[in-house]
């Protein structure tokens, strides 16, 4: 039964990719093992021992009783230090596991393409990172853990029970077997709701992180109830899942508690049984009620523990996908911008039926456009099919002739900047928002700055931490000076200075444009005349806005 046990142990480890996490950190690992192993011995010799003080008892041999009982505590004594070791160890283990598993999460966020992190939401891959991760604390890594020592308890039992009588050691298996397989009644359940606590968590996260960013809103409009009707209706929801699991569990569990008392009493009737036959010693059988125990009590927490490692190893699956996902290169790498970037029969389709068609657009190196259009005319979305953010379109994109869907998304960064219409600055120093950790040389880093016309505030600021403490306008010229620094070929502005006054944004404008060598596509609601005597086309999008 241990040999097959632990088979199906080792394919549910596997099948939850687990085994990844124990290998990497062989050291810890082999600590905590080792201690479970020396703990598990310490305390069967002692239940083993339990059978001499009672027998030194019942031959009334003063001496040999206290020797033993003296055997006795020492290993107790022995035994809570190796506990302790054990705990420590296995914390330490967890706690790099888990971080690595996050490590998992995030390193292929950095390899992937900015369409494959959009197939999650930003609060999912917070919620992977915080609340699953806690369910694989408590519902995995502890639970491989118990799964060792329920195995290595089982196998010390067997042995010293098997010195006292060899049917003893059929009716321990026997009945350890039946609990062993018992729990798996419940399987299909207990991952359901294990899955579930972890949909509900992260739909919670998400409206919770929702309605606290729109916080102004509705506290402007005296509506803050509704933030609290919709984050307590998640909330709720939630503690329901989490009951539902716990409910779940402790069906089991207690249904597989009488079922291990059943089991122990048909041991006990049949070491009884061998005792008034005379077989063995009336001193063993505290030692079997013990021993006899911890072999039933762990066949049906380890099955329960399997159970639950198998639903919680289901988790990792989907950050496998996104690792998946960052190991693909999708084509040619482009490293420069030569001549031009084309654009033909373009065009998108939304879910809801609304399709956008784009006109022929050409954009040549170095020349300077700017796109309007009314709202809603498509100026934002095909920022985002410039830019390799949305893949799924018609028609075709070309840049120095090679179509967009043969070339490696991941990267077109390296010739096109993008300053989004709403700029986002780290809780960071003004000056790390602007390197962003890269290394850019002084001449540049003071140019870009100077260009973006935000050498008024900047250069006092550099060493102080963005915590709201610019107002819109500073904001969007510091983002502007960011994406310069990459002194890439291609800029895209998307509405860059809507909230720079216009003294100002024409500066800045009329900065970039004159740059020769820049290929500037700028899409603006307020094209001044000014700026219009810098560019060379202005392209309308009156595009063909359908619903089909
Ligand atoms: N993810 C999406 N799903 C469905 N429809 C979308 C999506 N993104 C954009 N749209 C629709 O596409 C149309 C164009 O949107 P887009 O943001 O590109 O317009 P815009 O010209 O930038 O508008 P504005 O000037 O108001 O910013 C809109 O009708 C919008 O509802």
């Amino acid at each position: 039964m241990l040999q097959c046990s632990g088979n199906i142990i080792l394919s549910k480890i596997r099948e939850g990719k687990m085994v990844k996490y124990l290998k990497e950190f062989k050291f810890e690992n082999f600590m905590v093992f080792l201690l479970i192993t020396i703990d598990i011995a310490l305390a069967v010799l002692s239940s083993v021992f339990l059978a001499n003080v009672l027998n030194s008892l019942i031959a009334r041999e003063m001496n040999q009783f206290f020797l033993w009982l003296a055997i006795d505590i020492v290993l107790w004594v022995v035994d809570s230090f190796v506990q302790g070791a054990r705990d420590v160890w296995k914390e330490i283990a967890i706690q790099k596991q888990l971080n690595a598993v996050r490590r998992d999460i995030i390193e292929p966020l950095t390899e992937i393409s900015y369409s494959d992190f959009e197939k999650n939401s930003k609060e999912d891959y917070n919620s992977w990172l915080n609340n699953d991760t806690k369910l694989l604390y408590d519902n995995g890594f502890h639970q491989i853990y118990f799964v060792y020592t329920g195995i290595v308890a089982m196998l010390f039992s067997g042995i010293a029970i098997i010195f006292f009588h060899w049917v003893l050691l059929l009716t321990t298996l026997l009945v350890g077997a039946i609990l062993f397989y018992f729990p798996k009644i419940f399987k299909k359940s207990v991952e359901r709701d294990t899955e579930q606590v972890s949909d509900v968590a992260n739909d919670a996260l998400a409206t919770s992180t929702d309605y606290l960013r729109g916080y102004e809103v509705l506290y402007h409009n005296k509506q803050l109830g509704l933030m609290q009707e919709r984050t307590m209706g998640k909330f709720n929801q939630l503690a329901t899942a989490n009951v539902k699991l716990i409910f779940t569990r402790a069906w089991m569990q207690y249904s597989l508690l009488g079922a291990s008392m059943l089991g122990q009493f048909l041991i006990l009737a049949v070491a009884g049984f061998l005792i008034m036959n005379g077989q063995i010693g009336i001193g063993v059988v505290m030692s079997v009620g013990n021993l006899s125990g911890t072999v039933t009590n762990y066949s049906k927490s380890v099955a329960n523990s399997l159970i639950l490692l198998n639903a919680t190893g289901k988790l990792l699956e989907k950050y496998g996908k996104i690792a998946d996902e960052s190991k693909v290169t999708d084509g040619e790498e482009v490293t420069d911008f030569e001549s031009k970037l084309e654009l033909k029969n373009l065009s998108v389709a939304f879910p809801d039926g609304q399709k956008i068609e784009y006109p022929e657009i050409v954009i040549e190196k170095g020349k300077k456009y700017a796109i309007i259009g009314d709202s809603g005319s498509g100026k934002s979305t095909l920022i985002n099919l410039l830019v390799g953010n949305k893949r799924d379109y018609e028609g075709e994109i070309l840049l120095d002739g090679k179509d967009y869907k043969g070339i490696n998304r991941k990267s077109l960064p390296h010739v096109m900047s993008v300053i989004m219409q709403f700029p986002y600055l780290f809780r960071e120093t003004v000056e790390e928002n602007l390197t962003l950790g890269r290394k850019i040389s002084p001449d540049i880093f003071d140019k870009s700055i100077r260009i973006a016309c935000a050498d008024d505030f900047v250069f006092n600021k550099l060493d102080t931490i963005y915590d709201k403490n610019l107002s819109g306008g500073q904001q969007e010229r510091l983002s502007v000076a960011r994406e310069l620094m990459g002194t890439k070929p291609i800029l895209v502005m998307d509405e860059s200075t809507a909230s720079v006054d216009k003294k100002t944004a024409l500066a800045v404008e009329k900065n970039i444009l004159e740059n020769p060598d820049l290929t500037v596509i700028m899409i603006t609601h307020h094209l001044y005349d000014e700026t219009q005597n810098y560019l060379d086309e202005v392209i309308h999008l009156d595009t063909v806005n359908n619903y089909v």
